[in-house]
């Protein structure tokens, strides 16, 4: 666990970057510090390694006060990530990623197997390996980055803007990775973005901050978008949060009516000979059904089914992509309140596959429902 204790950091110049941070970082879990630019996010990461010093009060490591140990030995114990992944341009990335093994007097055939073996683990391929970084996309390098900061398993990782550098598309799935990554590793990670997608999407923990690093609201996602702490944190949050909650919450829950029913109107779902949807077939020909996976996907996903839907109807398939049911706007928004507030959206690839598939809610009566 990282404690702040009063934390602060008073510039020369008279700046307050931190005016005086009491926080405690769980261990094993991702907590995100978002908040506009200025208000002091880097400075408050950076005091957990030294590479800033508190001007007042202390920051803890597992409970010791990390001004009385050596930086360098504070630091092996410490991966950092930073934006444009910060490589050394004229190593190869093996040896960009092998840099702490060897620092810690590792001989050079176990570094590069070490690195190799972290190359796989963020998803590149081996012979990237021999490349140098600017032969590489800015999301490979990232992934690089993310691989050498790990290089000698260190309990915490520091993460700032690791991600901001990259195109939307490569970032979520730069995203997706650390998810997967942390429920293998489960480090101790404080990760710091302006992006507040970025913070929910990622958090167990969402720190939002204003000024001089003062907390405006610590809440788990859900909660943050849902009941933000006031009217400052409901502006950053943005106006669509509704919408974004809706993004967290698994599509399980929702009242299912049966394929056939009269809800469909004019409208007949066609299935290939085994059974799979082709897509909806009405008075103007076949048109495509957009469709959710109960235990997958969240309900943001299965909204957006039935927005799109010609039937107005999204449909639920089972996992091997079978008609299950079908949910109306109005279902899948009602499920929202049936959801449990524990039960958050499939973070990592490994919980969506733990999800049991066909999860919608059978009503008591054994009415039309999904099973
Ligand atoms: N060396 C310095 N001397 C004076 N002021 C500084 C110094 N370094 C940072 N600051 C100020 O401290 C405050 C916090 O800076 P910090 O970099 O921590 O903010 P941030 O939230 O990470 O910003 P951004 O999102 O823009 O990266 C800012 O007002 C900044 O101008």
């Amino acid at each position: 666990m990282i404690t702040f204790d009063g934390a602060a950091k008073r510039h020369p110049d008279g700046t307050t970057a931190v005016r005086g941070l009491d926080l405690d970082v769980p261990a094993g879990q991702i907590t995100v510090l978002v908040g506009p630019s200025g208000c002091g996010k880097t400075t408050i990461l950076r005091m957990v390694n030294r590479m800033v010093e508190p001007t007042a009060g202390r920051v803890l490591l597992d409970g010791a006060d990390v001004s009385a140990l050596p930086p360098a030995q504070l630091r092996r114990g410490i991966g950092y990530v930073i934006q444009q992944a910060g490589l050394f341009p004229h190593r190869r990335v093996v040896d960009n990623v092998a840099t702490v093994p060897r620092l810690l007097g590792w001989d050079r055939r176990r570094a590069r197997a070490r690195a190799a073996e972290l190359l796989e683990l963020v998803g590149l391929e081996p012979e990237l390996g021999r490349r140098y970084p600017a032969q590489l996309s800015g999301g490979q390098q990232q992934r690089v980055g993310v691989a050498r900061a790990l290089a000698a398993d260190p309990p915490v990782l520091l993460m700032d803007e690791p991600f901001s550098a990259v195109d939307p598309l490569v970032r979520t799935g730069l995203q997706e990775e650390l998810l997967r990554l942390q429920s293998e590793l489960h480090k101790t990670v404080l990760f710091v973005t302006h992006d507040i997608e970025e913070a929910v999407r990622l958090g167990d923990r969402v720190v939002v901050l204003r000024k001089h690093g003062e907390i405006a609201q610590l809440a788990d996602p859900h909660t943050l978008l849902t009941r933000p702490a006031d009217d400052g944190v409901a502006a950053f949050l943005g106006r669509d949060r509704g919408l974004r909650g809706l993004g967290l919450r698994p599509a399980d829950h929702i009242e299912l009516l049966p394929v056939g029913h009269p809800a469909q109107h004019d409208w007949e779902l066609a299935l290939d000979p085994d059974g799979r949807p082709l897509g909806w077939r009405g008075p103007t020909g076949l048109h495509p059904a957009p469709s959710f996976h109960p235990g997958r996907d969240t309900l943001r996903t299965a909204l957006d089914a039935a927005v799109l839907s010609p039937t107005g109807l999204a449909l639920a398939l089972t996992p091997d992509h079978r008609p299950l049911g079908l949910a109306t706007r109005t279902a899948v928004v009602t499920a929202l309140d049936a959801a449990p507030p524990q039960a958050a959206a499939p973070r990592t690839v490994e919980a969506r596959a733990a999800l049991p598939g066909a999860v919608a809610h059978a009503s008591p009566d054994g009415g039309p429902h999904g099973r």
